[in-house]
């Protein structure tokens, strides 16, 4: 086994050329079963193995600087850094994540997990670099999907005037999660397939190669040529001269020696270059090849059919989204849903098909898509844009300054809104009821239950007159509380139990974890009251209020950060009316979370019934 062999940085410039076909083979089939084992990102790892392997060769990941854009293909980088070991525990709690994380490795050079950031990251480093004198090289390696980012031109156009070396990889492999949308991806398909090119590019070098000593050289200079003919032939071509960087390929991705030869000549150049590689997403594993979309983000499966090991048993959050979106597609004809790229993980597929055009997926462009839907609102429509909460972390300026401000109707559909588990600390929704919530005019919501959630839409839809952000989480629907169906009306809560003693104010998915609550203090000769905080923004006053002169305690239960959360707003409004009821609020501590399992996160945090239960009665013991 030649990956034996492989356990620090560096040892794989000491295997035998001749045994690396060998190695690439070993290494996508450590994949593919340490994978079907802990899941993860399978697809994107599997087209990137010889990339990897091509830049580890070229560059020396102890002294250059690798950035990896998402960071979600960097497994075989973790592999040739000395990490094997830790793809058994793979975004568990405590072990390896699934990101370049620098507290892992010091050959990982920056934190990344949003995408379209490892150009403007590299061309800092670059600038860092030159400034203090030293000399290494710096690589940002993109996917054709993060180039849809607008942060990349922002950098591109940033690194025009550079002098210095900066190399940036795109990896392309026609593929965002789905397929790859954009100019960009149109410009891209043309240089992959544009045959007059890639016939000159072969026969030419066949021929040169035959040259005795100048060969080489020989190829070198034509290579330049016709670089220099594709970028004025190529109309795309040229936008990247005319930025001032060079541009070199496109070269296969599966061939090593091509892409070390491009990399080394790419390290020649005063400026920033462009090493366009052609990669397969799924190469190496039949269904992942087939479906490389399903095989983006796995869980566990069986390698020899690419079938799940777990079953999925009940809907989810996103299942209940998507069926609302597409009858209320139906119903409402100037309805409009939008996408950052993530139409299957947001539920938008089935509208896509049944509404095309109504249907919009502005590649990862999340700033993009806010003031788009603004746009979309101003004409006539009403956009829903479907974001995970991390992600519209992106948007928040174009929030307030081009939805908000103008108070355009917008229904923002806030998915894996709280903890997402195994993607880590980029990926938890844990900020965007303090971020939403203080944004003038707009309604911040979050349902109890799945019928909850498709209530609130139609809400959204056809009562809202304003920006609307409902938020859920990732994973199942709570189908619970089907008794409990008060119509939705703005600013007004849900008294589901109505006691004495405690008061849990709960919002979205801790009233699940409330009614856990609940149980516990009745076993226990409490008396309890559940109040679903199915508005957090406008709170509804009158009936917290009520509550507060009602009751001995008030418990606040919230999968948000502290600051500026659902209990910090309302430990603002007692204050505001001079109620001095004691409260205790509970929520997630403002720090940045990891990866692991959402149940083990959420006892880790003490948001989970036991623990709040815990702290309840001894807080209600100490009154
Ligand atoms: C800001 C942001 N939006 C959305 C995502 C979700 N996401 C992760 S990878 C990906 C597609 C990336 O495509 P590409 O760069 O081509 O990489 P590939 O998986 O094809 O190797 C998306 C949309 C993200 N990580 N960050
Ligand atoms: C790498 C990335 O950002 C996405 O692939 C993300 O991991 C998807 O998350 P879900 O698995 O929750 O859809
Ligand atoms: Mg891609």
């Amino acid at each position: 086994m030649v990956l034996e062999k492989i356990n620090q940085p560096g040892d794989i410039r000491k295997i035998p050329h001749d045994q690396l076909p060998q190695l690439a083979e070993e290494i996508r089939q450590f994949l593919i079963e340490k994978l079907s084992m802990t899941g993860g990102h399978l697809a994107s790892n599997l087209g990137v193995v010889e990339l990897t392997m091509a830049l580890h060769l070229a560059f020396d990941p102890a002294k250059d600087r690798l950035i990896w854009d998402v960071g979600h293909q960097s497994y075989t980088h973790k592999i040739l850094t000395g990490r094997k070991e830790g793809f058994t525990s793979l975004r568990k709690l405590g072990g390896m994540s699934g990101f370049p994380k620098r507290s892992e490795s010091s050959c990982d050079v920056f934190d990344t997990g949003h995408s379209s950031t490892s150009i403007s990251a590299g061309l800092g480093i670059v600038r860092a670099r030159d400034l203090a004198g030293e000399k290494y090289s710096v690589v940002s390696i993109i996917g054709d999907g993060s180039a849809t980012g607008g942060m990349v031109y922002e950098a591109i156009n940033n690194a025009a005037n550079l002098k210095t070396n900066f190399i940036i990889v795109f990896n392309d492999n026609g593929m965002s999660i789905s397929r790859n949308v954009g100019g960009l991806s149109t410009y891209l398909s043309d240089l992959r397939t544009s045959e007059g090119y890639t016939d000159l590019k072969k026969a030419t070098e066949d021929a040169l190669r035959q040259l005795p000593i100048a060969g080489d050289w020989a190829v070198e200079r034509v290579r330049r040529t016709k670089n220099n003919l594709k970028t004025i032939l190529m109309p795309g071509g040229a936008l990247l001269e005319n930025f001032g960087i060079k541009y070199f390929g496109p070269v296969d991705g599966a061939n090593i020696d091509q892409m070390v030869r491009l990399f080394e000549n790419a390290k020649k150049v005063d400026g920033p270059v462009i090493v366009h590689v052609r990669t397969k997403k799924g190469k190496g594993f039949g269904p992942a090849e087939r479906m490389p979309e399903r095989f983006h983000g796995t869980g566990p499966f069986d390698i020899e059919t690419g079938l799940p090991k777990v079953k999925k048993t009940k809907a989810d959050w996103t299942d209940v989204f998507s069926t609302v979106m597409c009858k209320e597609g139906a119903r409402v004809p100037n309805l409009c849903a939008v996408t950052a790229a993530m139409a299957e993980g947001t539920g938008l597929r089935r509208f896509r098909g049944m509404y095309p055009e109504r249907f919009f997926d502005v590649g990862i462009a999340e700033e993009h898509a806010v003031t788009f839907c603004a746009g979309l609102a101003v004409g006539g429509m009403i956009p829903v844009f479907a974001v995970y909460s991390s992600f519209l972390q992106r948007g928040f300026d174009q929030m307030i300054h081009d939805v908000c401000l103008q108070n355009l109707h917008v229904v923002f559909a806030i998915d894996r809104a709280g903890l997402v588990g195994a993607d880590g600390e980029t990926h938890q929704g844990i900020f965007d009821l303090s971020y939403l919530s203080l944004i003038p005019n707009m309604t911040v919501m979050a349902p109890k239950n799945k019928w909850e959630l498709a209530d609130m839409f139609r809400w959204a839809i056809h009562k809202a007159d304003g920006p609307v952000a409902i938020r859920y989480p990732r994973g199942s629907v709570c189908d619970s509380f089907q008794e409990f169906r008060a119509p939705v009306e703005k600013g007004r809560w849900e008294v589901l139990y109505d006691e004495s003693d405690i008061c849990l104010l709960a919002v979205g998915s801790m009233v699940q974890t409330a009614l856990e609550v609940r149980q516990r203090l009745r076993q226990n000769g409490y008396s309890c009251t559940i109040v679903n905080c199915r508005f957090v923004k406008p709170l509804d006053e009158e009936t917290l209020t009520r509550m507060a002169g009602e009751h001995k305690l008030l418990v606040t239960m919230e999968e948000n950060v502290h600051s500026g959360g659902f209990g910090s707003r309302v430990l603002e409004y007692l204050c505001a009316i001079g109620s001095c009821v004691p409260t205790l609020v509970c929520a997630l501590p403002d720090a940045y979370i990891e990866h692991g399992s959402v149940d083990v996160l959420k006892k880790e945090c003490c948001i989970d019934a036991e623990s709040i239960y815990g702290k309840v009665v001894s807080r209600f013991i100490g009154l």
